[in-house]
């Protein structure tokens, strides 16, 4: 029985088609430097000014999956929560995300099959409200009668 369960997370009993949840946040030079540090992609089209600028981006932009990693960060810590395990995500980068956006990003609820406790849900990260990612994200989500 998982009885102290963190604010904030939401069982699989207690889920519903069609809820939600979302952050926003704004992507810094700082958090594009640390994510290349901690994920050991410095590709020069996140650092380098003088590369990025003779790209079709015209400028630095962030790493993809330092916007996806926002989508984890609403299922991780809201939507199941905390206890949540990922099993699966797809997603499509639409368009740059550069230094000093706010990013938008929301998981909705889909499908959910409570026997095996996997839940489907589509997220999306936009910037001033162009989507910037789309994807579907399957998880394991905690549970009151934990095994
Ligand atoms: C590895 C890391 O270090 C690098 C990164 O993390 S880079 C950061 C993450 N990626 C991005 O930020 C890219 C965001 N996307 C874009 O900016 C644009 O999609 C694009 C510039 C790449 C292309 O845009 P555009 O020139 O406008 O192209 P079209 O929309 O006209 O599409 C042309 C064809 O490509 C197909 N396509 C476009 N985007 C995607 C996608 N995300 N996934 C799959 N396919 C894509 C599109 O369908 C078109 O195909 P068609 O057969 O011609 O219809």
């Amino acid at each position: 029985m998982l009885d102290n369960l963190p604010r904030g997370t939401i069982v699989i009993e207690d889920l519903e088609i069609g809820m939600f949840r979302y952050l926003r946040k704004q992507v810094t030079d700082e958090d594009i430097e640390m994510f290349a540090t901690v994920s050991t992609d410095r590709n020069p089209v996140h650092l380098d000014d003088d590369y990025a600028q003779d790209t079709i981006f015209q400028g630095r932009i962030a790493h993809g999956m330092l916007t996806a990693g926002l989508i984890s960060a609403v299922i991780g810590e809201q939507l199941p929560g905390h206890g949540t395990v990922y099993l699966g995500q797809t997603m499509k980068f639409l368009r740059p995300v550069r230094p000093g956006d706010t990013v938008y990003a929301e998981v909705k609820v889909t499908e959910i099959d409570p026997a095996k406790r996997i839940v489907k849900m589509d997220c999306h990260c936009s910037v001033e409200g162009k989507k910037v990612l789309i994807g579907e994200a399957t998880v394991l989500a905690p549970s009151r009668k934990f095994d």
